[in-house]
């Protein structure tokens, strides 16, 4: 019998059970659920990191539907426990969804829900923001300051990397990819070079049908291809067998000395323990990490590296997309309990987004519709 769990209840009375493991931002999500008929339960517990077991408990004997979070194990058992109590509908509130057993909750007929495109944004700009701080020594230079060892302006002092005119490299160019090279392009001028194993046509193909060409840019035929001839690489593909361990040993190894990596998108991306051994062979070599292999520790050594930008898994924590990404998943979680058919075009989701109106009666994204079998919207 698993141990009881600390919970705030909203609207006592509602006819359907949801649970939140976790508090997230804003109210409009909490206020959709409650308007519904929904008794909304969120999780109150101080630990960072619930369990599965804690989660069973959330659960219960009876449950409609649950929001929850990348951190948590989303596998047989919870799926299980889901049915068990009724539920059919569980949202991450993440782009990304490789905590997720989407076989195990096909299974058990469990529509699970994400949250993409209110991040994109967000996400590419904390990639930027790497990139900048990595390539002028932000994070080095501002501890210097802090430690009083400024003795006053020298031609050596924190001599980083000029990016204008050098060559951004983006693997998995999907939304998030998409937008970082637009930013990078656009406002640093940077050229272009990308790799993605399924996309054909993302943002250089955009310029050219405008007419614009300020930049150089090209399609990858390789992965290897970006590392040799980018200056700057940023990934953002989701994390699957494909792509673990995606940048190892061998792939430093053909980077250039002085190139600059960055990531948000999965820790696992990145074999940790290869990177540490390249930073430290190669100290003009910078990374900026918002994601790490076992999270939320860092593999020996990284936190001594003074050409690492380290922050905690922070790309989308902007105040307008957490609150979004609430909205999303609770918005996925209700439809399904409701019965809405699925939104036609997860990369379009503004309509559920805008305060000032109610949201269409649809799941926004639901990533094993097409497994269940679920209608989609015609609106
Ligand atoms: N650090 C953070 O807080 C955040 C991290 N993320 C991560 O970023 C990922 C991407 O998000 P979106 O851009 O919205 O997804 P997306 O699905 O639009 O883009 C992912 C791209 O990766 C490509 N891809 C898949 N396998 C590949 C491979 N083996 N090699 C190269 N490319 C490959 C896909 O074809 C796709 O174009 C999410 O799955 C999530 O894990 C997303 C948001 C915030
Ligand atoms: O959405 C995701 O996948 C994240 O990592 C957190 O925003």
């Amino acid at each position: 019998m698993a141990k009881p769990v600390q919970i705030e209840v909203w609207n006592p009375n509602g006819k359907y059970r949801v649970v939140s493991t976790k508090s997230m931002p804003g109210t409009r999500w909490i206020n959709l659920l409650i308007q519904q008929d929904c008794r909304l339960e969120i999780c109150t517990e101080k630990k960072t990191i619930l369990s599965v077991d804690d989660i069973l408990a959330l659960i219960g004997d009876r449950c409609d539907g649950v929001i929850g979070q990348l951190t948590e194990d989303w596998g047989e058992t919870l799926f299980s426990g889901l049915s068990k109590a009724g539920g059919k509908a569980f949202s991450n509130m993440a782009v990304g969804y490789n905590n997720v057993d989407v076989e195990a909750a096909n299974k058990y007929g469990v529509a699970v829900g994400n949250t993409p495109g209110v991040l994109t944004e967000t996400t590419a700009e904390l990639a930027a923001s790497l990139s900048l701080a990595a390539a002028r020594r932000i994070v080095e230079a501002d501890e210097f300051m802090r430690n009083g060892k400024y003795e006053g302006w020298l031609p050596h002092l924190f001599v980083g990397n000029l990016l204008k005119g050098q060559t951004v490299g983006v693997i998995g160019a999907g939304r998030i990819g998409s937008a970082y090279a637009r930013m990078m392009v656009e406002g640093f001028k940077m050229n272009l070079i990308y790799y993605d194993l399924y996309q054909s046509t993302p943002y250089g193909q955009f310029l050219k049908a405008n007419g614009e060409q300020p930049v150089t840019w090209k399609r990858a035929s390789s992965m290897e291809e970006v590392l040799q001839e980018a200056d700057v690489i940023s990934l953002h593909p989701i994390l699957d067998k494909t792509t673990y361990h995606l940048v190892n040993k061998e792939r430093l190894a053909i980077m250039k000395k002085e190139a600059i990596l960055v990531n948000c998108s999965r820790g696992p991306v990145i074999d940790e323990v290869a990177l540490v051994e390249h930073l430290r062979e190669n100290p003009m070599f910078r990374v900026g990490l918002d994601v790490f292999e076992d999270e939320p520790y860092m593999k020996p050594g990284l936190a001594d590296m003074k050409n690492a930008v380290v922050v905690p898994h922070i790309a989308s924590a902007s105040k307008w997309t957490r609150e979004g990404m609430a909205t999303l998943a609770a918005l996925n979680v209700l439809g399904k309990i409701k019965g809405y058919p699925v939104w036609g075009n997860p990369n379009d989701v503004d309509a559920f987004l805008n305060e000032n109106s109610p949201p269409p009666a649809a799941c926004p994204s639901i990533v094993n519709s097409k497994a269940l079998g679920l209608p989609v919207s015609k609106l």
